[in-house]
């Protein structure tokens, strides 16, 4: 048996497969790419199944390409050679407020209740529940399991998750939630499993697309950048981060309506809208222009000012983690970040940190470094079959 994890987005569908032995799950056989399922997209699907890479475009067309790219999916699977049988599909879903603390079983009911967290995350939750509807149909009879990027959050403090706001404004779930719960959890396993003073005060840097932070004590997530919807805290790819609410009372003044504003915030902004180049760190490394440099400073900047606002919230540092496409992959930032949190104890060695290419766990620190610098490639897709693992085996 194998569980297949999902994480859908607005035009890509990630997954991953990871076989099951006496009910533990074993490492990844089979992770792949569906994309370019936007419309006038060219959609196809990339997979690596024991080490071999392959592509195939996919002929779907029309209103239903999603669930007709699903189906090739089931293909694939059921025509790669000694691909186990699925006992469950498990589903990344970014948000599921107060309501949701815990990865669970989907009923209809379920996905009714989700779909009203639509608009908390209109990037992310719309896709998530398409995904779950489509997989549905395309893998009848096969559990499918909903694990939520806020249930890592539930450990939050009163005064972290409550904005300023009147108390019957909080009753209607305006609240700070967190997400990219799903990579702290795997983050935060990996950390506690290499460094025993990983139990202390954790600083964990979820630097992809999307880009939060989250502070731990004890494993346990007390402080994070991300709120009420993945708007808040740092600079990401294409979304603002924190913004000054007047800005957008300005702009509703100046006949900006909703969808203008949506689409500014998450689409508009961030290193693209900054740098007007990219959303992608790759490209304004290797760009090199004034404009670029700037996007990237003021990225380095809000991690920088960030880190130290969540450290003096757990009134110290003893583990610095970096994760995501760019706490992964980029040397340079992490050495920047470094520098400016000299103060704080961190030391990193830059050829550690020249080293740590993503591919597997590290230490970057200098053994002098007053905190442990780590680099954690994560993987939210095993935290989701885990999570469907436990809950299988409960049915
Ligand atoms: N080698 C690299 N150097 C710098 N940045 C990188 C590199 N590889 C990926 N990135 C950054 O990581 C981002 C993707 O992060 P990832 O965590 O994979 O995204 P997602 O949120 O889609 O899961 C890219 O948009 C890019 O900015
Ligand atoms: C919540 C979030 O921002 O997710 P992602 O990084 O996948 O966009
Ligand atoms: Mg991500």
């Amino acid at each position: 048996m194998a569980i297949l994890s999902v994480n859908a987005g607005s035009s890509s569908l990630k997954f991953s497969l990871y076989p099951m032995v006496s009910g533990a799950v074993q490492s990844q056989i089979l992770s792949g790419l569906i994309e370019g399922l936007e419309p006038d997209g060219a959609p196809q699907m990339s997979w690596s199944y024991q080490g071999q890479k392959e592509k195939r475009v996919l002929n779907v067309t029309g209103e239903s390409v999603f669930a007709q790219a699903l189906l090739s999916l089931r293909d694939l699977l059921a025509q790669l050679p000694g691909v186990p049988t699925l006992s469950a599909v498990s589903h990344r879903v970014v948000h599921g407020a107060s309501v949701y603390r815990a990865s669970m079983l989907v009923t209809d009911e379920a996905l009714d209740q989700l779909s009203q967290f639509n608009s908390l995350a209109p990037l992310h939750q719309p896709h998530n529940l398409e995904g779950i509807r489509a997989f549905r149909e395309a893998f009848v009879g096969i559990p499918q399991i909903a694990c939520f990027d806020t249930a890592f959050h539930a450990t939050l403090p009163e005064v972290e998750y409550r904005f300023a706001l009147p108390e019957s404004l909080y009753q209607q779930g305006l609240r700070r939630y967190g997400f990219h719960g799903l990579s702290y959890q795997y983050v935060m396993g990996a950390l506690l499993e290499y460094s025993d003073r990983a139990k202390g005060r954790t600083l964990m840097a979820h630097l992809g697309n999307g880009a939060s932070l989250c502070a731990a004590r004890g494993g346990q997530s007390c402080a994070t950048t991300m709120g009420f919807s993945a708007l808040e805290g740092l600079m990401m790819g294409s979304r603002t981060g924190s913004l000054d609410p007047g800005v957008l009372l300005y702009l509703l003044e100046h006949g900006w309506d909703h969808d203008r504003l949506q689409k500014l915030l998450y689409k508009q902004s961030g290193l693209l809208g900054m740098s007007g180049i990219s959303a992608d760190m790759r490209r304004l490394r290797a760009d090199g222009s004034a404009a670029a440099k700037l996007a990237i400073d003021a990225f380095t900047y809000r991690v920088v000012r960030e880190s130290g606002a969540l450290t003096a919230c757990m009134q110290g540092l003893d583990v610095l983690a970096f994760s995501g496409g760019i706490g992964e992959h980029d040397l340079t930032l992490r050495a920047e970040v470094g520098q400016k949190l000299a103060y704080l104890g961190v030391l990193i060695d830059p050829e550690l940190n020249a080293r740590a290419t993503g591919s597997e766990v590290m230490a970057i620190h200098v053994a002098a470094s007053a905190v442990e610098v780590w680099v954690v490639p994560t993987d939210e897709g095993v935290v989701a079959a885990r999570e469907a693992a436990q809950l299988i085996a409960a049915l």
